[in-house]
């Protein structure tokens, strides 16, 4: 019988399809992973920001969980927006059912600045599923939630990586460098060592859902078994590439390009 890696994520919807769970599984389809999805919220946003957002209440999530959990095998997971502290519960508990990778992309603020979680509830997010983590995967604002100081200069970013680990008991760190100027370096921390991982800066508006598809870019090659540095390193390949061949779509700052790796897109568009 013919094996498949499967990959799951636990996240809200995006219904102009750049970011959340759409992103997600387009992400682990492109990277040849089965792709699962558990809905946190269904959020009203498109590429100009979000509308609204109607969160699923705690027994009907546990159950997608349960859904998941009693009948199929999950290689990796990550979650994406949680808004609210006793959605965070229940995932926390859930999570003692699964034995895989858990990569969390710790989703704060949308990029159009509309906030996707409550304030107050960050530092449950902090507290309880920081540390259930293999990965956690903030941007420089998230970064500061998380640890309680600016982030300004990329010796912030690593020493920053090293308090998610060794203070909040993440089992790494990568600090995603997206928002601070100059070259997009993200630093990974695993605990014993840091990573760098650079591209060129690509001069482009349409960046909307780059975190969703690199964490799920992560949980893809995770769910296949790669090592954490080589996770990492292929997927910011991707996410790199769907940045580069990026969609002039919507109003606002259009999506990533998903398929950017398949060999006619490059024909067509380089
Ligand atoms: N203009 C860019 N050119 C190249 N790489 C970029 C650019 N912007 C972001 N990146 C890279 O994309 C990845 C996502 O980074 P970023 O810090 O923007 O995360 P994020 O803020 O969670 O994403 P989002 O923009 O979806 O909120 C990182 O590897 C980052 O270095
Ligand atoms: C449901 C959901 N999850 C995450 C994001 C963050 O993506 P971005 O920061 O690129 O807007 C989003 N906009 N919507």
């Amino acid at each position: 019988m013919r094996k498949v890696s499967c990959a799951l994520t636990i996240a809200g919807t995006d219904p102009s399809g750049g970011a959340g769970i759409q992103a997600d599984l387009k992400t682990f389809q492109e990277l040849k992973s089965y792709g699962m999805s558990v809905v946190t919220s269904v959020v009203s946003q498109n590429t100009t920001g979000v509308k609204g957002a109607h969160h699923l209440s705690e027994n009907f999530l546990l159950s997608q969980l349960k859904a998941i959990s009693e009948d199929m095998p999950v290689h990796a997971l990550k979650t994406g927006m949680i808004a609210n502290k006793s959605m965070m519960k229940v995932i926390s508990e859930w999570l003692g059912e699964v034995d895989a990778p858990y990569v969390m992309d710790p989703v704060m603020v949308a990029q159009s600045g509309d906030p996707l979680i409550e304030k107050e509830d960050q530092r449950y997010l902090k507290e309880y599923l920081v540390p259930k983590t293999s990965l956690v995967t903030p941007n420089i604002p998230e970064t500061e939630v998380l640890v309680g100081g600016e982030i300004k200069t990329e010796a912030d970013m690593k020493e920053a990586a090293e308090v998610i680990v060794r203070d909040l008991g993440a089992g790494a760190a990568l600090v995603k460098g997206g928002h601070l100027n100059g070259r997009a370096v993200d630093f990974l921390y695993d605990g014993k060592r840091f990573y760098e991982f650079e591209s060129e800066r690509i001069d482009s508006p349409n960046t909307h859902g780059t975190g969703c598809t690199y964490s799920a870019a992560i949980t893809a090659y995770l769910s296949q078994g790669h090592a954490l540095p080589q996770a990492v390193k292929e997927a910011k390949y991707f996410v790199t590439e769907a940045i580069r061949h990026s969609f002039h779509l919507g109003k606002g700052s259009g999506p990533t390009n998903h398929f950017a790796l398949r060999e006619e897109v490059f024909n067509q568009w380089l």
